[in-house]
């Protein structure tokens, strides 16, 4: 005889196999934990750390896609702070500095006159970190900017196995405009408040763009969710230097390395290249079109209207900006753009068509 599923054993089967994915994600947590640090320890063998133990404070930025963790960078080494950073960087090509700040360049290292020096840490964290530790000069200070979709918590867990270094702390970015949306959707929550739990300090930015409600309402959320936490709001990343320098964690960092989380899989990344210049309106009407499941979108674009510079496309949640930047001088000119959405979610192939028929010369 065939029975209908009460709503009930729906629940149950629900939460049997939500039990068994906690279960699935705590030994595969445990393993990459486990397995990351005998990676570590194999790196870290018959190297000659130069830095004393404990002597590099450590200061990670982290944030959901497009919270404004680069802005809050840039707004860093601009200021003023007497100390040499060693600045770790994902996203190299975005780090937008001033020139002047600028001392050298190249393919993976920017050195900028105030003794600073960004560099970029693609795939391996542990060697960024000896490479910096094994310095002849060491620097004051190290300050990681993570992914957007990286668990803080799998990042300090690398980290405190160099032992030259210390966790100062870690802030969360966390967007005024897009926190609601982003707490409550099944596919980012998740990663969302975990970035947020394993904070010491939160920045609230963007709170020129959210209206009172969304203000207030953020407020409330952070304290409901999180009490004791610290909060301070932004504008373009205007935080005090000594306040991200000076997080000075009382956690125990260590106690936090179990509920790391890989969610890399939950996401995807597509970049595409075009060489021939885009129209403007053609594009516009390629990212109106976008699904709006598509959670970061970033180019740098090379437009007809605009030939001679750079032009920076930034699109976060539903809001975007086009703005002008550097000439491409002896660079030939050409478009970069990385979208980022939901694993499954986009198609490269039916993506890159669409794009080449915003080229100013495609006339199909
Ligand atoms: N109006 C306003 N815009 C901001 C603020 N902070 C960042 N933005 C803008 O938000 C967009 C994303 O900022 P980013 O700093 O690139 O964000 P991110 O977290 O580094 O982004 P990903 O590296 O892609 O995760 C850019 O267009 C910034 O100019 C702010 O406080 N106010």
């Amino acid at each position: 005889m065939m029975t209908n599923k009460t709503q009930q054993d729906e629940q149950s089967e629900k939460s049997v196999s939500e039990d068994d994915r906690d279960v699935e994600d705590r030994f595969n947590e445990a393993h990459r934990g486990i397995m990351g640090l005998l990676f570590a320890a194999y790196q870290l063998r018959g190297r000659k750390l130069r830095a004393a133990e404990g002597s590099l404070p450590l200061t990670i930025i982290g944030g959901f896609l497009g919270s404004g963790k680069t802005t809050l960078l840039n707004h860093l080494l601009r200021s003023p702070h007497g100390r040499r950073l060693a600045v770790l960087v994902n996203d190299f090509g975005r780090i937008n500095i001033d020139a002047a700040l600028v001392a050298s360049q190249t393919a993976d290292m920017i050195q900028l006159t105030n003794g600073c020096a960004c560099c970029a840490v693609s795939a391996d964290l542990t060697n960024s970190l000896i490479e910096i530790a094994e310095r002849d000069d060491p620097p004051d200070a190290i300050v990681l900017e993570a992914s957007g979709i990286a668990d803080p918590n799998g990042i300090v867990q690398v980290a405190l196995s160099n032992p030259a270094i210390r966790l100062d702390g870690s802030l969360v970015v966390v967007d005024a405009e897009t926190l609601q949306d982003l707490a409550a959707s099944p596919l980012t929550g998740r990663l969302f408040r975990n970035q947020i739990s394993a904070a010491d300090l939160i920045v609230l930015s963007k709170v020129d763009l959210a209206d009172d409600l969304q203000r207030s309402s953020a407020h409330h959320w952070l304290t409901a969710h999180y009490p004791g936490k610290r909060v301070i709001e932004a504008v373009r990343g205007d935080v005090q230097t000594n306040i991200v320098l000076g997080i000075e964690t009382t956690r125990d960092p260590k106690a936090a390395t179990t509920q790391s989380t890989d969610h890399v899989h939950d996401f995807e990344s597509l970049s595409f290249t075009i060489n021939a210049p885009l129209n403007r309106e053609r594009l516009q009407a390629f990212f109106d079109a976008l699904p709006t499941s598509v959670l970061r979108a970033k180019g740098v674009l090379n437009l007809t209207e605009a030939p001679s510079h750079r032009t920076i496309y930034q699109r976060v949640g539903q809001r975007w900006s086009y703005t002008e930047a550097e000439p491409w001088n002896d660079e030939r000119p050409h478009s970069s753009l990385v979208l980022i959405g939901p694993a499954g979610a986009l198609d490269q192939a039916t993506l890159e068509e669409k794009l080449d028929a915003c080229c100013a010369d495609n006339n199909t």
